[in-house]
């Protein structure tokens, strides 16, 4: 049995994490972390957890941490950065679902979190925790930085195009909405029921954390940086991100073709027949992306429909693949949920 720390076990994205790692023949839960909520059972917190998780939540300072195999950061961005290197010195893997160590360059991660990185060593170490491009590279690591939810529905969407180099990578565009729970589980205004409800509304365009993230990782695809146009919008709905990504095709390929060849054995992408449009209730709860491919008119626009539960093949359940295969597991362990309908 795998033991399991979880550092920010009453987000949402903590939750996840439990519910999905309640059901995984290979996890024992070990510790789980808050500061509001210190002693207080999980289960009363979380009543889908009843008789599923009997662990309280424990302080970070007096969690039994280092005596976890794995510790998940289910934490604000900040976090893990201060505490990973005293794990890691433990013999204690870490998986980071925030973005402490998911870009390279440290003066660009400065720029757009707004604070100094603690342990610029550590980000050059940690693998880019994206199974579908980096999967060896995952299974001999230590850190895992665990891709954002957005950047994962993009990369995934974009990846086939870019991998073949049948588009123009210079104007990629990539138009994504999410539901709430993306925004986490802190009170704010703009995720009230009567904000965010029957509204629907862009931000973040004239730059959003997570441009330089997937911009970073298109790049690496393609050789060469990438020009991204990257708008984030917010939808009323609680889980579930639909990514629309826009490329101009340099030349004559069978799209169809590309992708189900490129997907062919990952087991959490699903590309979908030709003509389809994914939704994201097809994904609810599940840890899997589905991928439709067009070619409006035949003209030289391809649009790509990217679908994921941002909570789950967006942070939790991608963080639980990554696990299975730093442990040399078999990769859909625990992470074989039907999506819930409707
Ligand atoms: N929501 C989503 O769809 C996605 C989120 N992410 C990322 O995952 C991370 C967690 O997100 P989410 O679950 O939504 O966030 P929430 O705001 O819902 O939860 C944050 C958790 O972290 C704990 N926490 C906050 N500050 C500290 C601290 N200084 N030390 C220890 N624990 C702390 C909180 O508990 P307490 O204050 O009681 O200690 C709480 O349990 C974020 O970095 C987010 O960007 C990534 C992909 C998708
Ligand atoms: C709807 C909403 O607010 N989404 C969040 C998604 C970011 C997130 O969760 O952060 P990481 O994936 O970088 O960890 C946002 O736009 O800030």
């Amino acid at each position: 049995m795998i033991k399991i720390g979880i550092v920010g076990g009453t987000g949402y994205t903590g939750v996840e994490l439990l519910r999905l790692l309640a059901q995984h023949p290979e996890a024992e839960l070990t510790a789980i972390t808050s500061r509001k909520e210190a002693g207080m059972p999980v289960a009363d917190l979380f009543p889908n957890l009843r008789g599923r998780v009997k662990l309280a939540f424990s302080d970070p300072a007096q969690a039994p941490l280092s005596q976890c195999d794995v510790v998940f950061f289910a934490t604000p961005n900040g976090v893990a950065m201060t505490q990973t290197r005293a794990l890691l010195d433990a013999g204690v893997k870490v998986i980071d679902l925030a973005a402490d160590f998911r870009i390279k360059d440290i003066a660009m991660w400065e720029k757009w979190y707004g604070m100094a990185h603690a342990c610029p060593d550590l980000v050059a170490e940690a693998v880019y925790g994206l199974p579908e491009i980096n999967r060896d590279r995952i299974r001999g690591a230590r850190l895992i930085a665990n891709p954002g939810c957005y950047p994962t529905a993009v990369q995934l969407g974009f990846l086939p195009l870019i991998e073949a180099g049948v588009v123009d990578t210079d104007h990629l565009i990539a138009d994504a909405k999410s539901g709430v729970s993306g925004a986490g589980r802190k009170a704010e205004v703009h995720t009230l029921l009567a904000e965010a409800g029957d509204n629907f509304k862009a931000y973040g365009v004239a730059g959003h954390r997570h441009w330089p993230e997937i911009r970073q990782g298109l790049s690496q695809l393609a050789g060469r940086v990438v020009g991204l146009t990257f708008v984030p919008h917010l939808t009323p709905m609680i889980r579930g991100i639909h990514a629309t990504l826009y490329a101009r095709l340099t030349q004559e390929v069978d799209l169809q073709v590309l992708y189900e060849n490129r997907y062919r054995n990952e087991p959490f992408v699903d590309v979908l027949p030709a003509g389809a449009h994914p939704e994201t209730r097809s994904v609810r709860a599940a840890n899997v992306c589905r991928i439709a491919v067009h070619r409006p008119q035949g003209g030289d626009t391809v649009v790509v429909l990217s679908v994921i539960d941002n909570l789950v093949k967006g942070a939790a359940g991608q963080a639980i693949q990554n696990m299975n295969i730093l442990f040399g597991l078999p990769e859909r362990l625990g992470l074989d949920q039907v999506p819930l309908l409707p």
